[in-house]
């Protein structure tokens, strides 16, 4: 039986040739050039850092596989100008369609109504995902080191390791030749080792195991050592309350992915501010 996260990529694998073939790299790259410049999404986290505040990447997203829709009422522009007003330091946006209900089109949403550095959330496989997340406006993108070490989802053979750094290498010099920040996510100890091949100083340890669900703050807690101090830890999912926040930074954890707890309340942006205290 495949996992979600086996599911999705082969989803990813058939739209990303569906994309290919509607519209080529080429003209990608074309259209890349006319994207609104990017904002500067790891300064964001750091000037927080630097002045003692808890960064927050503040999540939009409708619907996840794990907890079904979050929220009805759904107005990303709304949603993004709430988090701006209450202190987020960025947002990232869900651009999956199937599995989260989400679309390129929230993201250019959301990123038109504030000033915010936007991550696209997505399942990032290939170069033109890349490509095409510049063109929405993005000015992070998002590499899931347990993508590259799942079997193919086209041929069900697992990458060697140093294949499998090879390709995420290709995004991340894609991305930052674009201009755009890479956020790298990890769960375990062999990801983690992984993710410190590459070079992007923004590390996200994902509390929730992708391939079952289940979410334990303690996956960042043990993780933390082995992380170099050059890099920027950025905790993710299941971070529901202000003991989880407190928990974090008595840890030195202040960085900070956030998604059901704000879109399951009534005003985002006003539960942003509640979790994470006033004076953001
Ligand atoms: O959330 C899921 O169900 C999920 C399933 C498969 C792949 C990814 C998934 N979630 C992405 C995330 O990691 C979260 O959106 C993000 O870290 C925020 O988490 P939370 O605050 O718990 O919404």
């Amino acid at each position: 039986m495949p996992n979600i996260l086996q599911e999705i990529l082969a989803v990813k694998v058939q739209e990303i040739a569906a994309a290919r073939a509607a519209k080529p790299f080429s003209t990608m790259r074309q259209e890349a050039k006319a994207a609104p410049p990017p904002r500067d999404f790891t300064g964001a986290i750091r000037d927080r850092i630097a002045a003692g505040l808890p960064a927050v990447i503040a999540e939009i997203k409708k619907a996840s596989p794990s907890r079904g829709v979050l929220r009805e009422r759904f107005d990303p522009a709304a949603i993004a100008a709430s988090y701006a007003a209450h202190g987020a330091a960025c947002l990232s946006v869900l651009t999956d369609r199937q599995f989260f209900a989400g679309s390129g089109g929230y993201l250019e949403q959301a990123r038109d109504s504030c000033d915010l550095p936007v991550l696209r959330k997505d399942f990032m496989l290939d170069e033109y995902q890349v490509i095409e997340a510049r063109v929405l406006g993005a000015d992070c993108i998002l590499i899931i080191v347990a993508v590259f070490c799942m079997p193919s989802p086209l041929t069900g053979e697992r990458l060697p390791e140093n294949e499998a750094v090879a390709r995420m290498r290709k995004l991340e010099s894609l991305a930052q030749e674009l201009g755009m920040a890479v956020l790298i996510e990890v769960h375990d100890g062999a990801e983690l080792e992984l993710a410190l091949q590459l070079c992007s100083p923004l590390i996200g340890i994902n509390n929730r195991n992708l391939r079952t669900f289940e979410t334990r703050l303690d996956t960042t807690l043990q993780l933390l050592d082995h992380i170099p101090p050059a890099r920027i830890v950025i905790t993710e999912s299941g971070i529901l309350a202000p003991a989880d926040v407190k928990l974090m930074r008595d840890h030195q954890v202040d960085a900070f992915l956030v998604g059901e707890a704000f879109m399951r309340a009534d005003d985002p942006g006003v539960e942003l501010e509640r979790l994470f205290g006033q004076g953001l």
